[in-house]
């Protein structure tokens, strides 16, 4: 399917608004362009077009109304921002979507609630419940809780999660340049803009450099990355400059705004997909040539002879990540046996451990159905 097709039959949109879009420099929200986007989006909404809505801004906005000039350094400090921010982001968009006769909902995540299964598929539940009610989600990462280790950090990867998370057919990156460069047009005025890529393209990593502004958090890597992910639930990516007049009515329309990430990558089943989108690991497990190959070309599971060390303090049912020779991730899954456990079994033959633990034991160390290949 090209580009005017698939636009023509999204359905479900997730948009995402960055740092540098929302904010005046840094400074508060920018009201009008906030009120011109919610305008469009109820246009979107009146055509029967289901949108969720990531917003980032929630720092911006504190700042401003506690009178800081500059980002806080502390984390207590940023947690206070985000705080008083939050409710300042979700008031100005209830009060816009009102208008259109639309009710907004408030949800805010942090990478735990995405990591165990079930809240994850709470999470799920509770916003397709509000698509389905005609409620506009506004999802952010839920600041003022989130340490680093829990942390998404950009909101790029929290909005491609999203997109998994609701199935999305679209994933609209809003932002303050017209779409990925083939360099950072910051620092290159030479720099092309590439207004069609595969997502997932490795090279596309090279070309995409870190945040342009000192609100912001990830810059364009992380929208190349987020492109990637999304595809994996088979949603296609535009990232686009939100500054463009009627940007997202233009979209809709066929315009050939920004760049658009065709999700050429095999769409993976709900749980895989769950697994995908695991943003840490518990441990590692280290394979031989021949275990990293047939995991990479036959999809087979992991069997504890081609294991040749276990790396990390792991659990039953944690994730960890098994890596070839020359230490690259081949794929995440969800091991079947705790890190001693996987100790005592590594590098031992199918058979040599039926004969030491019954053949009840789980033969497998991580079975194919909680495998996932990395993106290499
Ligand atoms: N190849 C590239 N193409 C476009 N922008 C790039 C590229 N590499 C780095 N950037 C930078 O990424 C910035 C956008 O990301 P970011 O500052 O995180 O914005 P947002 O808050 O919207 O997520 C741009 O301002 C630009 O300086
Ligand atoms: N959650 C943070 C936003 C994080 C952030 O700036 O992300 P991004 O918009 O991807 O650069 C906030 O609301 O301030």
């Amino acid at each position: 399917m090209n580009r005017d097709e698939r636009l023509k039959r999204a359905r479900r949109w997730v948009i995402k608004i960055g740092s540098a879009l929302l904010t005046n420099d840094g400074q508060g929200l920018d009201e009008a362009a906030i009120g011109d986007w919610v305008a469009q989006m109820v246009a979107l909404r009146a055509e029967g077009i289901e949108l969720i809505l990531v917003s980032s801004g929630a720092v911006a906005a504190g700042m401003r109304r506690l009178g800081w000039r500059q980002r806080p350094e502390t984390v207590n400090e940023l947690q206070a921002a985000a705080s008083v921010g939050q409710a300042a982001l979700v008031q100005v968009y209830e009060e816009h979507f009102q208008r259109g006769g639309i009710h907004t909902g408030q949800i805010l995540l942090t990478h735990e609630d995405l990591r165990d299964r079930s809240r994850y598929l709470n999470a799920r539940g509770t916003l397709r419940t509000l698509v389905e009610l005609g409620v506009v989600p506004v999802v952010n990462e839920n600041d003022t809780v989130a340490t680093e280790e829990i942390r998404f950090g950009d909101n790029d990867t929290l909005a491609a999660l999203v997109s998994n998370l609701v199935e999305a057919d679209l994933l609209v990156i809003l932002t303050d340049q017209a779409g990925l460069y083939d360099a950072d047009p910051r620092a290159n005025p030479e720099a092309r803009l590439l207004p069609e890529v595969a997502a997932g393209d490795p090279a596309l990593e090279a070309m995409a450099g870190g945040a342009g502004t000192g609100i912001s958090r990830g810059g364009m890597i992380t929208k190349v990355r987020a492109a990637a992910r999304a595809a994996r639930s088979g949603a296609a990516t535009i990232v686009v400059g939100g500054r463009a007049p009627g940007v997202l009515l233009a979209l809709r329309r066929g315009e050939p705004l920004g760049t658009y990430f065709s999700p050429r990558l095999a769409r993976l089943a709900a749980r895989k997909q769950w697994l995908a989108g695991q943003l840490q690991v518990r441990g590692r497990l280290h394979l031989d040539a021949g275990a990293a190959r047939v995991l990479r070309e036959a999809g087979r599971s992991l069997l504890p002879v081609g294991v040749t060390r276990v790396e990390g303090m792991f659990q039953r049912g944690d994730v960890v990540a098994c890596i070839d020779p020359e230490g690259r991730e081949v794929a995440r899954g969800l091991v079947n046996y705790n890190w001693e456990e996987a100790q005592r079994r590594r590098g031992r033959s199918s058979k040599d451990l039926a004969a030491e633990f019954g053949s009840l034991d789980e033969p497998e160390l991580i079975h194919r159905d909680n495998l996932v290949l990395s993106e290499t």
